[in-house]
């Protein structure tokens, strides 16, 4: 569903003067990887190893120096209506209700019918689990309520591909594993063809199918780990010795261990 092929990011910071790029300004070197339908990928590594770079440039939100983003075969050249992006940031509304903050993504996606976009965004709540809280305002919501306000917008889009960039960052570790529990069923339940970016060795192992390990810089893949868990799995799984070994792989990959990514 989703390739990445080769792909390279040079950051154009000298252009103004007109010399040659600095050399630490590449941010990816030939990064290539697959997720195929309804599969959930995660990208770990280091920080500043160029995992938001690659998301913006799968996103078409920036140009790669070299290389190539394809969903669904067709190559992406900029924003997409295929490919939907949930960032670390809220990016509710305020002054909207969930139900409302969901029409308007579905708007500005251009869904034309008003009463097609209220069907689609009652039924998307109650896919992230908050049917109920529709006519809730942001500021009633709880932080990990407000991000599944935010994951519900751009899946009711219907996306090919969703990438999220950190979304339970500014969470709490506690709140970080409960809507990590429930973005498992959301994904299930959605059957969608995620790319997750993440710090937490313990989100990547129990929310992925695979994971892309990344070292840095510039960006480069070191491994794409399987993850052996078997499904259903929950956060109760954290601490078991078959998850503690699949973390355990993914902090030994790690180029600088303790630095960018935590367990
Ligand atoms: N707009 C920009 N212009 C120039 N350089 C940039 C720009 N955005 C990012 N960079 C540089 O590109 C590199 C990769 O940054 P990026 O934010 O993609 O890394 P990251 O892996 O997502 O980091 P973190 O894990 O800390 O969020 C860094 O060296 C950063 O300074």
């Amino acid at each position: 569903m989703l390739k990445v092929d080769r792909l390279s990011k040079v950051w154009d910071t000298n252009r103004r003067s007109g010399q040659e790029p600095a050399p630490n300004a590449q941010a990816l070197r030939d990064v290539s990887f697959e997720v195929r339908a309804g599969e959930l990928v995660s990208i770990i590594g280091p920080s500043g190893c160029g995992k938001s770079t690659l998301l913006e440039i799968v996103a078409g939100l920036q140009n790669a120096s070299s290389g190539s983003v394809f969903v669904d075969g067709q190559a992406v050249t900029g924003p997409h209506r295929d490919v939907g992006m949930v960032f670390q940031e809220d990016a509710t509304l305020p002054w909207l209700t969930a139900q409302r903050n969901v029409e308007f993504g579905l708007e500005f996606s251009g869904v034309r019918d008003r009463r097609e976009r209220a069907d689609r965004a009652r039924r998307t709540l109650d896919q992230v689990g908050l049917a109920g809280f529709e006519q809730h305002y942001p500021s009633q919501l709880s932080g990990g309520m407000r991000q599944r306000v935010n994951i519900a917008r751009v899946l009711a889009a219907i996306p090919k591909v969703v990438l999220l960039d950190e979304p339970f960052g500014a969470l709490d570790e506690q709140t970080r594993l409960v809507v990590g529990d429930e973005l498992i069923s959301i994904w299930e339940r959605s059957k969608a063809t995620i790319l997750l970016v993440t710090h937490s060795l313990n989100e990547a192992a129990m929310l992925s199918d695979r994971i892309v390990v990344m070292s840095g810089t510039p960006g480069t893949v070191k491994a794409i780990i399987d993850n052996p868990l078997t499904r259903p799995r929950s956060s109760d799984q954290i601490g078991s010795p078959e998850f503690s070994q699949v973390t355990g792989q993914m902090w030994s990959l790690l180029e600088v261990a303790g630095r960018g990514a935590s367990r």
